[in-house]
């Protein structure tokens, strides 16, 4: 099969761990007879500096005609005193508005071998299989009026809206998810404060009735945060809005030890994708090649299987990275004890070697979907 990738460096880290996802796509590509077509695009800072703008509509419409997106991360010091209207941020946000992309799924397994890296106790950390779906395109990231107001300029607007639309595909969306696993559903809102998260519960309450094999509940955003550390196995499906699905994912990586953990994808309604870790471009350790790859590379196994139709393809790079953990190899974000610590290129030297044999190894408890 012959595919086209969009793959979009960004910032930072995100322009060394990209080679990590080129670079497992070759190897797959050759072990199962692909043809992986791979065309780089600005977005972020980089794009700022080479177009003046953070989403060059070069950019935009190679996302568009490829068959799917792979993204680093954006942003970084450089660009910080940009007025927030020009930020490299603004490029991802343009990019997943632009392409629809309002399901962001952030799974979060445990991974065994790195349980002992999780500041949790283990018996809590290993014990784990979650996915969070973040509504990505609405609420206070993209509500209007966003601006300063007043003679001074020191009355600040940031406008949460949502339409009941915008709510509605998510929730459906979320509570697919939770069927196809058999499983149950946790709406994370702050209803007792937010009328936007009135409109929410009311509308995962009516959309329960067309799902009855899912098991619903309710969660203020607090109580969830805490939830998480204490309790995180109690979760399934956890379906949120923007900018709490944004915090709770980055608070869950913890759970597997490390935020260069965790893949995601984000897929439009005729379920285009576009695929990124969650994590950013970690300006602290750029260009010291101590980044980890693995949330970049599990990304593009998410995207073969999600947006490409190729699970096998996909479980293999799942496999490859297990593996090489399991082996005893890992970055140093992630603290293993009498494990080998490796650089960037390094570990998706090994990820990718493994992705190019035959391995008869179970996935352990990588189960995204
Ligand atoms: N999707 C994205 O592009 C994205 C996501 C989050 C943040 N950002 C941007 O990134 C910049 C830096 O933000 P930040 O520092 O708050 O968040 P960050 O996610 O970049 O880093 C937070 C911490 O986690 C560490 N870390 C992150 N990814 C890692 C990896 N793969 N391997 C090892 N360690 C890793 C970093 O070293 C840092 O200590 C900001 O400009 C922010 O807006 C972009
Ligand atoms: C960089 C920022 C705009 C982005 C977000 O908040 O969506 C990031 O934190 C993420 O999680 O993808
Ligand atoms: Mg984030």
């Amino acid at each position: 099969m012959k595919k086209k990738i969009a793959v979009l460096p960004g910032d930072g880290i995100g322009r060394e761990i990209a080679s990590g996802a080129a670079a497992v796509l070759e190897a797959a590509g050759k072990r199962f007879g692909h043809e992986f077509e791979i065309e780089y695009a600005d977005i972020g800072g980089a794009a700022i500096d080479a177009h003046g703008t953070p989403l060059p509509d070069s950019t935009l419409e190679l996302a568009r005609n490829s068959d799917a997106v792979l993204l680093g991360a954006v942003g970084g010091p450089k660009w910080d005193n940009l007025p927030s209207a020009e930020r490299p941020e603004r490029g991802l946000l343009a990019i997943r508005k632009e392409l629809g992309l309002f399901a962001n799924l952030r799974p979060i397994p445990s991974f065994q071998k790195l349980v002992q890296s999780s500041p949790l106790k283990p018996e809590i950390a290993g014990n784990v299989n979650m996915l969070i779906v973040r509504e990505l395109t609405g609420g206070l990231y993209f509500g209007k009026p966003s601006e300063r107001r007043g003679e001074n300029k020191e009355v600040v607007v940031d406008t949460l809206q949502y339409t009941r639309e915008e709510i509605e595909r998510i929730v459906v969306k979320a509570f697919e998810f939770a069927a196809a696993r058999g499983g149950r559903l946790t709406s994370v809102d702050k209803a007792n404060v937010l009328e936007s998260s009135r409109m929410w519960r009311e509308i995962v309450n009516e959309k329960a009735a067309d799902y009855p094999d899912v098991t619903v509940d309710h969660m203020y955003v607090d109580a969830a945060a805490m939830k998480l550390i204490s309790s995180p196995g109690q979760f399934d499906v956890i379906v949120t809005e923007n900018l709490f699905g944004d915090i709770l994912s980055d608070e869950a990586s913890m759970i597997t030890g490390s935020l260069g953990m965790l893949p995601s994808a984000s897929l439009s309604e005729s379920g285009f994708g576009l695929y990124e870790p969650v994590h950013g471009s970690a300006p602290d350790i750029a260009g010291q090649n101590k980044a980890n790859p693995l949330a970049m590379i599990l990304s593009t196994a998410l995207m073969l299987k999600y947006s490409l139709g190729m699970r096998e393809e996909g479980e293999a790079i799942e496999r490859a990275v297990q593996s090489v953990l399991n082996d005893g190899y890992c970055t140093s974000d992630l603290q293993m004890e009498g494990s080998t610590v490796v650089g960037t290129d390094k570990m998706i030297e090994l990820v990718t070697a493994r992705v190019a044999e035959e391995s008869e190894s179970s996935i352990d408890n990588i189960v995204y979907m």
